[in-house]
């Protein structure tokens, strides 16, 4: 029975701050560090061990990834980082305070883009402040693939093909998976797994640093969920 752990990453200082963060790179608030450590002192009181361990090309999510498995002693296990589990592009609005947002566009436009199946964010424009053009991490990206702006559709669509290739085939084959990576790519993932409608997916939170335990059967098929919820340490 091969388990599949979806973390998304601690509090960052921009969570913190309630800013718009998408594909900037802010790092993990205090806090964020210590939720990151609870959740891997959760998966070693669970018993859970790892074979691979994947997560996005933003250090919020790559240090969880590291504190969560240095406390569950398994630091050592193979890792890949990649762009495909990156957060969902928040194109312009990267940046601004979501309060600030909802008092100028209203509450129900600011909820629309962060919580609606296939509303894009306005887009950035190239050459704006927090841009990713030049970003050597990108380098090797065609040009056509880096998003400006991105829906939760749109973020499905670059993260279930890399699971459908790299997760799925190790799930398979019996491996137990962990993924640090962020509100968003990780909702379209459970989206995913969970068959979960286009019209429920708005009300899927992922909380910071609590890690979400799914357990396949030999043909993938879901046999399990169970949440490991930071009261329960
Ligand atoms: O990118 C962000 O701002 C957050 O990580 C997730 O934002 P959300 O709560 O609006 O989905």
């Amino acid at each position: 029975m091969a388990k599949l752990v979806l973390i998304r990453h601690g509090q960052s200082e921009w969570n913190l701050k309630n800013l718009f963060t998408g594909w900037v790179d802010v790092n993990l608030s205090d806090q964020g560090v210590e939720e990151a450590k609870n959740a891997g002192r959760s998966l070693k009181a669970e018993g859970l061990e790892f074979d691979y361990a994947y997560t996005s090309v933003l250090k919020r999510a790559i240090k969880t990834l590291h504190f969560a498995l240095e406390e569950s002693d398994q630091l050592w296990i193979p890792e890949t980082k990649t762009w495909r589990l990156n957060e969902r592009h928040y194109g312009a609005l990267q940046g601004q305070d979501k309060a600030e947002a909802a008092a100028k566009w209203g509450d129900e436009q600011v909820h629309i883009w962060r919580r609606s199946y296939d509303v894009l964010p306005p887009m950035q424009d190239v050459n704006a402040e927090g841009s990713i053009a030049g970003d050597r991490r990108y380098a090797n990206l065609d040009p056509r693939t880096i998003p400006a702006g991105e829906n939760l559709k749109v973020t499905l669509e670059r993260v279930i093909p890399f699971y459908q290739d790299e997760i799925a085939p190790k799930l398979k084959d019996d491996k137990n998976i962990v993924i640090a990576a962020h509100g968003n790519s990780l909702r379209a993932l459970a989206k995913y797994i969970e068959e979960i409608s286009d019209d429920d997916i708005l009300n899927l939170e992922m909380a910071t640093g609590e890690p979400v335990v799914y357990t396949f059967d030999k043909d993938l098929k879901l046999t399990d969920k169970k949440i490991l919820t930071k009261k329960a340490l």
